[in-house]
């Protein structure tokens, strides 16, 4: 790639975007860079007060925002990314730090500041560079930079002010405005990085990639900062973790072969400094080491065996680093074809072995309603269990033995009770119950994971022969009792994940909503409950509005009705929000387009989408959970939150924000153009 050489030096290496920005996740896409997408849970709340510079505060938090997922991914997606990319951009005016406005009228003082001036628009960068060492600790190299962007403001009239903020667009944005959408109209010039303001310096992240990739200079010289984390315990805490704001921002590099960039004019600001200076505890010595990081990646490590490894070589203008790690993958790949297996991948594929037994367990012990029992009475033995649930004495004690191993039963004197998870999950009529799912996997999805090799051979579900009917028959065209379970089982994932989605973004300007496919209402119910001025319309099928009447008692809530309807056919009710929640990836692309189309037509624009899905990750490796659904789909398929945002843009509709919520449903709110 001759435009850029060193995107296509990140082929094949684990990139990781540690940022839910829309805009950042475009901007890199566009240049054809490969990653993933993992959003930091770094909450942006550092003293602002204890730093001596604006961009002192952006940098620390995107140093905080990378290292946060950096450290978060070997224990929660199991895989060490090679290099993590953290941003923050602030707006600063007056000596205040605006970042994203908590309502309207945080937005209303935060533009009302910005009006008639010029302010700055500075993006921190923190790029990670991971190593994993054969101990499993994770050697983490850190490069910082900022980029500073000069804006002036048109003098801003109330109404133009007002009616802006009531775009919706401000909410999410730095300083309450996208200069990239209607924020552009109040713009009356730009000095510097344009995409600097929209979230990302590019040009400077591409140099500093390519100072990485491509010099190497003496390792006396350039020193970045190492931070060891060990991935072996179960709270890995880096050593270095706090701002250390005191230091001065700029540190002199005299022998540094690394071209610093050209200075500032007042007019065209394009600064690239040294960041901050942070005290490194390297694992095994009492010693620290202060260094200023000058965006450098060529470091001396340390290894545990003593050995000091240089990790770059003047000579050699390919990656040091690269070569190092193709060494070690070289030498592992050959010590584990002859080696023993390893005790945690025995494990790991016992557990695999297993699982659907573990399952099955699981399903039985939910239908004979074990968890209900022992609830109401707790100490029981497996006899009496047996008796209870009508089954064998043998059987039941092998099932609650079974139970108890796997976590969901605790027993005492051969007597049993439910743990904690049982009682929160697994009763059938505790508030977050999921039996209504068990049952749905025991009787729908347990039979088609039994026809899977016939599923994967054919390509397409295997309903019809599974269930003797039709696709989907199962569902909505079948018995009365077949519908009750399949709605109980939306209705038990949409009360677990429904608040989680609900709060996942604010969306207090919306009055009205229309939850599509809406089910029970248990997600509308969430929505009224997070914004009190919300009121959400049901729209579901005939035979599913009336049937939810019976799950009505469990939400009454006078600001959420039902309307049946087929939103293929039918009219769909006005509303300045919608709500797609788990449609998506059932529909082919078809139907998709149909839905999504008619959406677009009843939507003006600044009206919202709010969808809710499994997001995979970028690289479709994951979750487990949404890439093994997918296996038993029959019509659809799951998507990236990429591909979800391409998707809806397709149709008008703008990501605003994505939040991957760590329950069981992610979201995306869309705002349309
Ligand atoms: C000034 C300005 C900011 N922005 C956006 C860029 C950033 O997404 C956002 C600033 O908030 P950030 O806190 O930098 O980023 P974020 O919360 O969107 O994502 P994350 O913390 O997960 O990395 O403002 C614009 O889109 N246009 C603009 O003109």
């Amino acid at each position: 790639m001759v435009l850029n050489p060193v995107i296509s030096k990140l082929a094949g290496k684990l990139v990781v975007l540690a940022s839910a920005s829309p805009r950042r996740l475009e901007i890199l896409r566009n240049v054809g860079l490969r990653f993933e997408v993992v959003p930091s849970w770094f909450k942006e709340t550092l003293d602002k007060s204890l730093f001596k510079a604006p961009y002192e505060y952006a940098v620390e938090t995107a140093k905080q925002k990378a290292l946060e997922v950096a450290r978060r991914m070997p224990i929660k997606h199991l895989k060490t990314p090679d290099i993590v990319i953290g941003a923050d951009t602030i707006v600063t005016v007056d000596g205040l730090i605006l970042e994203k406005p908590v309502d309207k009228h945080d937005a209303y003082r935060m533009l009302s500041s910005l009006s008639g001036k010029e302010h700055s628009v500075y993006t921190g960068v923190a790029i990670v560079l991971c190593h994993e060492k054969e101990n499993e600790e994770v050697d983490y190299q850190l490069i910082q930079f900022y980029e500073e962007t000069k804006v002036k403001f048109a003098d801003l009239s109330e109404d133009m002010l007002w009616e802006y903020i009531n775009s919706g667009e401000p909410m999410d944005k730095a300083g309450g405005y996208g200069i990239q959408a209607l924020g552009g109209m109040l713009v009356e010039y730009v000095h510097g990085d344009f995409l600097n303001v929209v979230g990302f310096p590019l040009n400077h992240f591409c140099k500093q990639l390519s100072l990485i990739y491509n010099h190497c200079t003496s390792s006396s010289d350039q020193k970045s900062e190492s931070v060891h984390l060990s991935v072996n315990g179960t709270h890995p805490t880096p050593v270095l973790s706090q701002p250390t704001p005191s230091v001065p921002a700029q540190s002199s590099h005299g022998s540094s072969s690394i071209p610093k960039p050209s200075s500032s004019s007042s007019s065209q600001t394009h600064h690239t400094h040294c960041s901050l200076a942070h005290k490194v505890k390297r694992k095994g010595s009492d010693s620290e080491v202060s260094q200023s990081s000058w965006m450098l990646v060529n470091s001396l490590s340390k290894h545990t065996d003593g050995r000091e490894a240089k990790l770059c070589n003047s000579e050699n203008t390919t990656s040091p680093l690269i070569t190092r790690s193709e060494q070690l993958i070289e030498r592992d790949v050959t010590e584990h074809e002859d080696s023993e297996p390893r005790k945690e991948d025995l494990e790991r594929i016992s557990e695999l072995i297993d699982g659907f037994k573990a399952s099955k367990a699981l399903f039985t012990a939910s239908r004979l309603r074990v968890f209900d029992l022992l609830h109401r009475m707790p100490g029981l033995d497996a006899a009496q269990v047996g008796q209870e649930v009508k089954a064998s004495v043998k059987g039941t004690e092998c099932l609650l033995e079974a139970c108890v191993s796997l976590g969901l039963l605790k027993s005492k004197d051969r007597t049993y009770e439910n743990t904690d998870l049982a009682t929160s999950l697994l009763r059938s009529d505790s508030c977050f119950s999921l039996h209504g799912h068990i049952q749905h996997c025991d009787d729908t999805l347990w039979p088609l994971f039994s026809h899977l090799e016939s599923a994967v051979e054919e390509g397409h579900s295997q309903r019809e022969k599974v269930f003797s009917r039709k696709p989907k028959e199962d569902t909505f065209h079948n018995s009365q009792e077949a519908k009750l379970r399949f709605m109980n089982a939306m209705h038990s994932v949409a009360k677990v994940a429904g608040k989680s989605v609900a709060t996942a973004f604010d969306l207090s300007r919306y009055k009205t909503a229309c939850d599509l496919g809406g089910c029970t209402g248990t997600m509308a119910c969430e929505l009224t409950k997070a914004h009190p001025e919300m009121s959400v319309t049901v729209f579901d099928l005939p035979a599913v509005v009336e049937l939810s009447e019976r799950f009505r008692p469990l939400q009454s809530n006078n600001r959420v009705s039902f309307v049946a309807g087929d939103f293929f056919q039918d009219e769909l009710p006005k509303a300045d929000l919608y709500i797609l929640a788990r449609i998506l990836h059932d529909l082919t692309d078809e139907k998709l387009h149909i839905l999504l189309s008619k959406i677009a037509d009843v939507c003006k624009p600044g009206c919202g989408l709010l969808l809710s899905e499994i997001f995979l990750d970028e690289d479709r490796s994951g979750p487990s959970r949404g890439l093994l659904q997918a296996l038993s789909m029959s019509e659809g398929k799951q998507r990236s939150a990429t591909e979800y945002s391409l998707l809806l843009k397709s149709h008008g509709f703008n990501t605003a924000q994505i939040r991957h919520t760590d329950n069981l449903l992610d979201a995306m709110f869309c705002i349309k153009a």
